[in-house]
């Protein structure tokens, strides 16, 4: 896969807005080239990325300075009140909640006093929360159709997008029901589309580089379908008002709904319904929240649509916190910005590729290994594991709560034994994980993962940094997108190093089995 171009947005958030005034959207500033650099990120060649900066345009990030520095400076200075906002729109909030800075991760809310157990935290009527409208409720308008035939060109995957033209369209709207809650948005957001072309780079890891291009191409694309299908819409069909959006504003409205909004599951929430809910959405992410959502409407309050209940007590002073996904560092630096240290659920992407594998199997002392040229039974397994063939999904996984993907798993044990027999024993179910142990064999088990290790050393080797060499860097003080960059990258080689000291512990226990059977 090679990347020509690499593309990320410039943008200029200028001007402190007036609550009267209709706040005018961020200009995307000029297009700037640099010199050609090349990368070589992962081990497999497909996964080998050209950053050809000659042709990049990119667009610089720049966060303004004179508010505090400790806080997220928000859309306008001194945005109205959003607690009161809700309870006068008839929410609830629990008395001794605040919104307040938390630092380092921009506002967020706080228990003035102790908050028992079970206590209702917020709790938002059908009307506060904003979502891409449905038919019924703004039929018949040539602004509305006009957004919705603008949502068409959005693809599923980049549903923020969707949801983020509502909200566009609510930001640019004189009056706008949710003005309360759209000037108390950041101003700017630290998602890697708003990187600098170097720190999309200092990422190191294809697999997000190929992402946030990918947004970044959507977005310069988008930005053109918009002014073209704009271009003869009346004043009053306008769905933005009449105002100019780009590719700079399309991002702002992408970023502000991919790292707030929720998508709740339930019959209540028309299936799956992406979105935003204000002063919710104050909460910051922890695996071991302290508060979560209720998603069924309840009997006790039917006028409610959703709320936030605490999961334990919460001291004074504490942090409300909800859980965002069990998700990987790329999803959480794509779509909210942050990276979470040690974080349980990230893992590195390799491509399962018969020559690396065999390269793999030799550096770790492997004999003959066959990744090259299988047996058919061999090709049967792997077809079983969706690792070959036309559709075959060749992206595997290591690190995460599994350590090795039960596929490439499998797919190691069957490649390294010649024995068709026993691999029939067993259901693939089986294969593809650690439950039992050597399921084909102590020899097999000790070169599968042997062979695991040589690819995490591999994966490891073509990072153009170490560790120490990133921590280093993070010392001196960096900007904050190449903090997050060097902080993710740092995350990534540790989930390889942690997946080798697991595989290792593995093979020392399978060692001492084996001298154990052979005095015997
Ligand atoms: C839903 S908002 C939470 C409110 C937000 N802190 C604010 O100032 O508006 C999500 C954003 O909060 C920040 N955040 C939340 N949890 C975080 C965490 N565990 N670590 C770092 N940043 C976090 C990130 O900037 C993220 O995009």
């Amino acid at each position: 896969m090679h990347i020509e171009d690499n593309l990320s947005l410039e943008l200029h958030i200028t001007n402190a807005r007036n609550l009267s005034t209709v706040p005018k959207f961020p200009k995307m500033s000029n297009l700037m080239s640099s010199t050609t650099s090349k990368i070589m990120l992962m081990a497999t060649r497909d996964y080998c990325l050209t950053i050809n900066s000659s042709t990049t345009r990119v667009l610089t990030f720049h966060r303004r300075l004179n508010c505090s520095a400790a806080a997220t400076p928000r859309l306008v200075p001194n945005p109205p009140d959003l607690i009161k906002w809700v309870r006068r729109e008839g929410g609830f909030v629990h008395p001794s909640v605040r919104i307040a800075e938390s630092s380092p991760y921009g506002l967020g809310l706080i228990a003035s006093e102790e908050i028992p157990k079970g206590s209702e935290l917020i709790a938002l009527p059908e009307h506060i929360p904003l979502r891409f409208p449905v038919p019924e409720s703004d039929g018949g308008d040539d602004s509305y159709s006009n957004l919705v035939n603008l949502s068409r060109y959005v693809p599923e995957e980049l549903w923020a997008m969707k949801l983020g033209l509502k909200l566009l369209q609510e930001r640019a709207k004189t009056g706008s029901f949710w003005w309360s809650y759209i000037s108390n948005l950041p101003e700017t957001f630290t998602v890697p589309i708003f990187f600098p072309g170097e720190d999309i780079k200092n990422l190191q890891y294809a697999p997000l580089v190929y992402q946030v291009n990918k947004r970044c191409r959507f977005l310069l694309d988008f930005e053109k379908e918009v002014r073209q299908e704009l271009e003869d819409v009346k004043l009053q069909n306008h769905p933005f008002g009449g105002r100019e959006v780009d590719a700079s504003s399309l991002g702002w409205a992408m970023s502000a709904v991919s790292s707030r909004a929720f998508r709740l599951h339930g019959k209540a929430f028309q299936n799956d319904v992406p979105m935003m809910l204000p002063l919710i959405d104050m909460c910051n992410h922890s695996f071991n929240p302290n508060a979560e959502i209720v998603q069924e409407q309840g009997s006790s309050d039917p006028k409610m649509l959703v709320k936030v209940i605490a999961g334990m007590n919460i001291k004074e002073r504490d942090h409300m916190t909800l859980n965002y996904g069990c998700l990987s560092n790329d999803l959480f630096l794509l779509d909210y910005g942050f990276v979470v240290p040690s974080n349980p659920y990230d893992c590195i992407e390799l491509k399962y590729d018969g020559g690396l594998f065999d390269a793999a199997s030799m550096a770790a002392g492997v004999s003959n290994p066959n990744f090259s040229s299988p047996a058919t039974w061999q090709q049967d397994v792997l077809a079983k594991l969706n690792l070959v063939s036309e559709q075959a999904v060749l992206k595997v996984t290591l690190g995460g709560p599994e350590v090795v993907e039960g596929r490439l798993l499998a797919a190691l044990r069957a490649l390294l034994t010649n024995d068709a027999e026993s691999i029939q024993k067993y259901d693939l179910n089986t294969l593809k994980s650690f439950s039992i142990e050597a399921p084909l064999g102590l020899a097999n088990e000790t070169a599968t993962l042997r062979t695991l290790i040589a690819l995490c050393v591999i994966a490891l080797n073509h990072f153009p940094t170490k560790i120490m060499e990133d921590e280093s860097l993070l010392e001196k003080g960096v900007v904050t997108s190449t903090e997050l960059a060097l902080k993710f990258r740092i995350q990534k080689k540790s989930v390889i190093i942690d997946v080798m000291r697991d595989l290792t512990k593995r093979v020392r226990v399978l060692s001492s089995k084996e001298s154990l059977a052979s005095q015997s």
